[in-house]
């Protein structure tokens, strides 16, 4: 059988956590130096490590199956590739922004110069807005853009917004675009029902990941009766464990709540009367 042919980011923003993610997987993503190809026989996948920007295209075109990349990206290629799951990392918004006090809604950039290394996202956009603009393709840095005279606004991704600040520019209107890393898959995978498997496993442990990121564990005693009370407070994402405890009248519950919620669900258990209420992580899960 074909390995899954699998694009993910060489270097940038999007590299190191994507690699991360894919060895709480449990894919073997060694990649001792400057390799661009790595096979991992064990799960029989073949990574291979682009720019971001053009694994769009690799998948898109049919020459890769799936791949990690950014939403902004996948959506300024214009290639026919889907996203199939957002991973959670590699978050910005993409804005326009300008000189404060110039430009300050979209309907403002009729006629105006935008700078932009993501021309077809903002053109695109542009077009749902019915407006009209120039826009100048830059590769990258356009924040400088306007200070230089070349443009008189931007549309950039906008993470922490220092650089946006440090170069005297205000972002204006509602963001174009919420945008993180996205799992990819392009129209090949249907072609073989090996490869349609071989993504059906990266999904759900990709999944797995994403749910041990996101949820604790839960263990905690609670006296019969207020049982029913404490499961409305962790319903769990089917629902929760309940054993028997060795004390009578008394219940051991185990359930999954959301990592930044526990402390608020542990306050109100202890209050309906829950006892030795326990957190742990979890490495990874398939639910
Ligand atoms: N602070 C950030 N700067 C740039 N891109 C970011 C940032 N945070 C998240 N991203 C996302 O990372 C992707 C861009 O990755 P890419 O590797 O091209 O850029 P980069 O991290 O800026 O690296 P480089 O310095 O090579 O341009 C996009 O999907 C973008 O939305
Ligand atoms: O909101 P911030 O946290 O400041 O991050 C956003 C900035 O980071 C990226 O630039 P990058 O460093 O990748 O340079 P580039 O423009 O050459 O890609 C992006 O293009 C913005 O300029
Ligand atoms: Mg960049």
């Amino acid at each position: 059988m074909a390995p899954l042919r699998f694009a993910l980011p060489n270097k940038g923003s999007l590299s190191a956590p994507a690699a991360q993610m894919l060895a709480e997987a449990g894919y073997r993503v060694n990649r001792s130096g400057r390799e661009l190809i790595v096979a991992d026989p064990a799960n029989d996948v073949q990574f291979f490590f682009l720019r971001p920007r053009d694994i769009a295209v690799y998948v898109g075109e049919g020459s890769l199956d799936v791949g990690i990349t950014g939403r902004d990206l996948l959506l300024d290629s214009t290639v026919s590739a889907k996203e199939i799951l957002p991973l959670g990392f590699g978050r910005a918004k993409f804005f326009f922004a300008s000189k404060p006090g110039t430009i300050d809604d979209a309907a403002g950039l009729e006629g105006k110069r935008i700078a932009t290394s993501y021309p077809n996202l903002v053109e695109q956009h542009l077009d749902d807005l019915n407006i009209k603009a120039h826009l100048v393709r830059l590769d990258g840095a356009v924040e400088t853009a306007v200070e230089l005279g070349v443009a008189d606004a931007i549309a950039d991704v906008v993470e922490t917004g220092i650089t946006l600040k440090t170069s005297g520019l205000e972002t204006f209107g509602t963001p174009i675009l919420k945008s993180e890393a996205v799992l990819i898959q392009g129209d090949t995978v249907a072609d073989t029902p090996e490869s349609v498997r071989a993504v059906e496993i990266l999904h759900r442990r990709l999944q797995g990941v994403l749910i041990a990121r996101r949820y604790v564990i839960l263990d905690f005693d609670c006296p019969a009766e207020a049982q029913e009370e404490a499961f409305k407070l962790v319903p769990g994402i089917e629902s929760p464990t309940v054993s028997p405890l060795a004390r009578e009248g008394w219940v051991a519950v185990r359930s999954l709540v959301p990592r930044d919620d526990a402390p608020f669900i542990m306050d109100e258990l202890w209050r309906v009367g829950a006892r030795a209420i326990l957190v742990s992580s979890l490495d990874t899960c398939r639910i």
